[in-house]
């Protein structure tokens, strides 16, 4: 017999890619359970699955940065605020951080199947009375027109988005005169794609090469270099709220029109801002 949860979390997280460096990702997590029946005729109470299952990915690889040790220039050492993940290609990055900010996966390439993979097997392993096997599929939402990819971090945050390289994969929708502008989507959409959103306050260094960022949350101390190219700047907490401000603010300087932006965050929400110019 076998059980099914579609829809039962999804999964924000960054990962280091060897070709396009840090990388926003959202993925929606589905399951498939197989097992015996009880006495009760249920093979596990739904009411125990989401939890189970939830708190597994939450405590886990949830608001992580993924991490391919085995990727060519990539290193990972002990330091003083936990761990230090070093890279060199396609560019050079540092993060610093407590260890639950980053999940160490023994591959080139993080690949979505093989992580749904090994998170099906640890689940196997730590399954209820009754649950054989426990398969997890992890997809990336279906998105027909603009979106992207994006790390940040909030030190501010009570939980796991205080941790400074963690991201979300995201639609972008924007309006002006009354119409979606669906090229000026596709051409923002292209700019912040597997980009860095950092807080002006939070930098310590900045030059032609690199931008560093530092700041203590709750967790611990984060610390990120990466080339500064590659980041976005905002005079505020990078929080969605803000990243639609600043966006419709853009907008409106650039084209001289009243913008209203709907900026998601990963899956299904999001936050909306109007400005004019
Ligand atoms: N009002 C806002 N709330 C939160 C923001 C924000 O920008 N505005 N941002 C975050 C974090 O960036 C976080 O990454 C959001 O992740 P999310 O998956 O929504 O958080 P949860 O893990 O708590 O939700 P799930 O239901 O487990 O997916 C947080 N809040």
């Amino acid at each position: 017999m076998s059980l099914f949860v579609n829809q039962l979390t999804h999964i924000d997280a960054s990962l280091w890619c060897p070709e396009k460096g840090l990388k926003g990702v959202s993925w929606q997590v589905d399951a498939v359970l197989e097992g015996e029946l009880g006495k009760d005729g249920m093979l596990l109470d739904f009411g125990e699955v989401k939890p189970w299952i939830k708190h597994h990915l939450d405590s886990g690889l949830d608001h992580t940065l993924l991490v391919p040790v085995e990727a060519s220039g990539v290193t990972v050492s002990p330091c003083e605020e936990g761990l230090c993940v070093r890279t060199s290609t396609p560019y050079a990055m540092e993060v610093k951080g407590p260890k639950q900010a980053f999940t160490l996966l023994p591959v080139a390439t993080i690949e979505r199947d093989a992580v749904a993979a090994s998170l099906s097997q640890t689940l196997t392993e730590q399954r209820p009375a009754k649950v054989t096997r426990v398969q997890l599929s992890l997809s990336d939402e279906v998105i027909e027109g603009a979106a992207y990819g994006y790390s940040h971090g909030l030190k501010l945050h009570k939980g796991n988005c205080q941790r400074i390289a963690h991201g979300h994969r995201s639609r972008l929708h924007i309006w002006q005169r009354g119409t979606r502008q669906h090229e000026l989507e596709r051409q923002w959409a292209a700019w912040l794609d597997n980009r860095y959103l950092v807080e002006e306050n939070d930098i310590i260094a900045r030059d032609k090469q690199a931008l560093t960022c530092r700041y203590q949350a709750d967790q611990g101390t984060f610390t990120l270099t990466l080339p500064d190219e590659r980041c976005a700047v905002l005079t505020t907490p990078t929080t969605v709220e803000n990243i639609a401000h600043w966006l419709a603010e853009q907008l409106a300087a650039q084209s001289l029109e009243t913008s209203t932006v709907h900026a998601f965050e990963g899956f299904n929400k999001g936050a909306i801002a109007k400005a004019s110019p």
